[in-house]
């Protein structure tokens, strides 16, 4: 059996919104194992998101089981869930995220450095300058993020993402940002790196033509995790 990447057995997720509970994760049964790229499609408000928080580790569940690469996380404090995270996940947004006053190469190797504060700063900018390279953006190292493109920004969001080598890739609305041509050669990189990486990739997408390019797809909807046809290609 393949060791999956991240699991979920009858997972819920309740919040408390102005007094009333809320129900916001449905008994989720989930896996996703190495190199396999999942789509999830759904309404807006359906859960999407807090599914992403929940495998990243950044919110936790209610009740039942959440496991990345075998460790459940209901027993981890905030400084394993920390480890777990710089271990094995990394994490692309739709606004990019960078830090407006660093140039592309700060942002990426400031995402090492926090990681992993141990590794000498020579090694540090050298994987800051290969995850530059690897998104085609070499020769944009000094640039800050106001002098690049909408879509060079992503490529750099996403070296950022990628440059500690995580194993799971959550992805929220990556290309929500860009136009369609933007968008299509941002993924296409998304998808040449997970298949180069072995890297698993979560894509939340409103993009069904995007939904549809990945290995499985599921649709959330209000809470409930639900698997579709497999595509046909
Ligand atoms: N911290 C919170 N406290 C209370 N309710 C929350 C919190 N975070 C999210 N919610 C609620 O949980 C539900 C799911 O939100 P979520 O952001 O996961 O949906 P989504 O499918 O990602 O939506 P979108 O496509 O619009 O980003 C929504 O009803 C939202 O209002």
């Amino acid at each position: 059996m393949i060791d999956t990447i991240a699991r979920t057995r009858d997972m819920n997720l309740h919040l408390n919104s102005g007094g009333s509970a809320l129900h916001i994760l449905k008994s989720i049964t989930f896996a996703i194992n190495p190199g396999e790229v999942v789509s999830v499609v759904g309404p807006s408000g359906s859960g999407k998101t807090s599914l992403l928080m929940v495998l990243g580790g950044l919110e936790k569940a209610s009740d039942g089981v959440v496991a990345i690469g075998g460790t459940n996380l209901a027993g981890l404090d905030e400084d394993q869930l920390a480890d777990m995270r710089r271990q094995n996940i990394g994490i692309l947004f739709q606004n990019f995220h960078l830090i407006p006053s660093m140039t592309a190469l700060e942002n990426v190797a400031l995402a090492l450095e926090i990681a992993f504060d141990d590794l000498p700063v020579e090694e540090i900018m050298a994987r800051a300058k290969a995850a530059l390279a690897e998104v085609g953006l070499a020769q944009r190292e000094t640039h800050l993020p106001s002098a690049l493109s909408g879509g060079e920004q992503q490529r750099v969001g996403l070296a950022r993402a990628i440059v500690t080598r995580p194993r799971l890739l959550l992805a929220d609305e990556p290309t929500g940002n860009l136009d369609q041509e933007t968008a299509a050669s941002a993924i296409d990189l998304l998808f040449a790196l997970a298949r180069r990486n072995n890297m698993a990739v979560l894509l939340i997408t409103h993009d069904n033509n995007l939904a549809k390019r990945a290995d499985r797809r599921m649709r959330m909807n209000r809470g409930e995790l639900q698997e579709l046809e497999a595509t046909v290609s």
